[in-house]
């Protein structure tokens, strides 16, 4: 893997000039190390201020894990795909295939159904060898012996019994993969890892970047997230203390997949009200209603929710809505969720503005071609300034003189950025962004991306 160092504005331009320049030449992901290169951003962005304020902002935050925002903050990494190319086929580019080994993360709050969901895919056939990673607070490992008691192909359970993941021990689930890896590569396709219900997966997250050990053996799959129906509205209602997450909101945000679990002890009327409330948070995530976790194995293994080559599903469809396929009966669906709650602007119909305080998503769809300059330097700043902010974001764009798309996603200051397949001739070159965060306000966002059209 060739590792290169670029800045922050460069993550478009070294791709949209890749016929020029040497990263044509790679044919697999290739990192993009920001730690050197910070400084060049920040003067070509012409506001020395930024990086100071962006180091300010890391250390003075409550965080409980320090390491973690002082390798953001020192040493930011993003990466892009190199295309490949393929002249013979009428598609010219495409996202090199990764054949890394996929984690999934299953979290969701305390008795939401994570461990009846885990029992679920162990027992069930689908022929996958599974390594499960277990991580409960205590000694005891109550979860551990649940699941081990009824798994029958499972290939290995590890537990991670003294803290939680996204505190302290992540340094073991470091060691962990790794070792994993290490003696029983080839021995499993999968890697499960169920956390504690007070994990915020944000940190769990960034691990699969952050550290090399896992990054170049182990690429991060999903995050599957398992909701209470019939408590999950207490939960997200709790008021924390300022600096502190609340983690039921936070495992919602982050999800790709969210399993609404327990519609057995709700009314129907509830679970609407319940569905909205995830809308208001997390626009992009697929969902699915469920009792004891029963749900296709393939809508939580296999998902690709930080692939490149999947952006463009959750971004056309906006979250791919509810899955509809099991609940034809039902009808109470809330169609109209993004529009009441998002205060996000559409070409064809306008809606309010709104700054949410809270998390929220916010969506952005737009036609017309992007300036390279300005769009690296929107996003670059944007992500400078308000990457704590940002929990995860996807995009599609259409940039000036590049005849493919180009695909994005982002968790923080992660990005990752390449160009897909070609426009093709009668196709609308259209944009499309979807944030997901904290204090994200829609109007400004959309007017600092339209600013960048030409
Ligand atoms: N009625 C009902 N009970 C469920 C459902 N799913 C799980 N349960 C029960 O809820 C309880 C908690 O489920 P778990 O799977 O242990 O939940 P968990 O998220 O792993 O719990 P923690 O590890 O404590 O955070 C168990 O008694 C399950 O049998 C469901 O859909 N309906």
């Amino acid at each position: 893997m060739a590792v290169v160092s670029a800045d922050i504005g460069s993550t478009f331009l070294g791709i949209a000039k890749r016929f020029s320049v040497d990263a044509l030449s790679f044919s697999g992901p290739f990192r993009l190390q920001l730690s050197l290169a910070k400084k060049a951003f920040v003067k070509a962005a012409g506001h020395e201020k930024l990086q100071s304020k962006a180091i300010a902002a890391g250390n003075s935050r409550e965080n409980p894990l320090p390491g973690m925002w002082n390798c953001r903050t020192f040493s930011r990494r993003f990466t892009a795909n190199a295309a490949t190319t393929q002249e013979s086929s009428d598609v010219l580019t495409k996202i090199p295939p990764d054949d890394r080994i996929p984690a999934t993360i299953i979290t969701g709050f305390l008795g939401s159904g994570k461990t009846t969901l885990l029992n679920h895919i162990l027992t069930a056939d689908h022929g996958k060898r599974i390594a499960v990673i277990e991580n409960e607070f205590g000694e005891i490992d109550i979860d551990g012996s649940l699941v081990a008691a009824k798994t029958t192909g499972t290939e290995d359970i590890v537990m991670l019994n003294n803290g939680c993941l996204c505190c302290t021990v992540r340094g073991d689930l470091v060691r962990m993969i790794s070792e994993l890896v290490e003696k029983k590569k080839g021995k499993f396709d999968h890697i499960v890892i169920e956390t504690t219900g007070l994990a915020n997966p944000s940190p769990i997250i960034q691990t699969f970047y952050a550290e090399d050990k896992i990054f170049n053996d182990v690429k991060l799959d999903g995050v599957v997230t398992l909701v209470d129906s019939k408590h999950v509205a207490i939960h997200l209602d709790e008021k924390k203390p300022d600096g502190v997450v609340n983690e039921a909101v936070e495992q919602i945000a982050y999800a790709d997949r969210i399993i609404v679990n327990k519609i057995d002890l709700v009314s129907e009327p509830e679970i609407s009200s319940v569905i909205k409330r995830i809308r208001n948070i997390n626009v992009m995530a697929n969902l699915k209603r469920t009792s004891y976790g029963k749900v296709d194995l393939d809508y939580v293994l296999g998902i690709g929710g930080f692939d490149l080559e999947r952006i463009e599903s959750v971004v056309r469809s906006e979250g791919s809505k509810e899955d509809h396929k099991e609940h034809e009966h039902e009808h109470v669906h809330d169609h109209d969720h993004h529009h009441q709650n998002h205060g996000h602007k559409h070409d064809s119909h306008e809606h309010d503005h709104t700054h949410d305080p809270g998390v929220s998503s916010v969506s952005i769809v737009c036609e017309g071609s992007l300036d390279l300059e300005k769009a690296n330097m929107w996003l670059g700043t944007l992500l400078m300034e308000r990457s704590d902010d940002i929990y995860r974001m996807k995009g599609l764009l259409s940039v000036e003189g590049m005849e493919e798309r180009f695909v994005f996603q982002g968790v923080h200051d992660i990005f990752q950025g390449s160009p897909d397949r070609l426009w093709g001739s009668d196709e609308p070159r259209s944009n499309k962004i979807v944030f997901i965060g904290r204090n994200l306000d829609a109007g400004e966002l959309e007017k600092g991306f339209k600013a960048c059209l030409l």
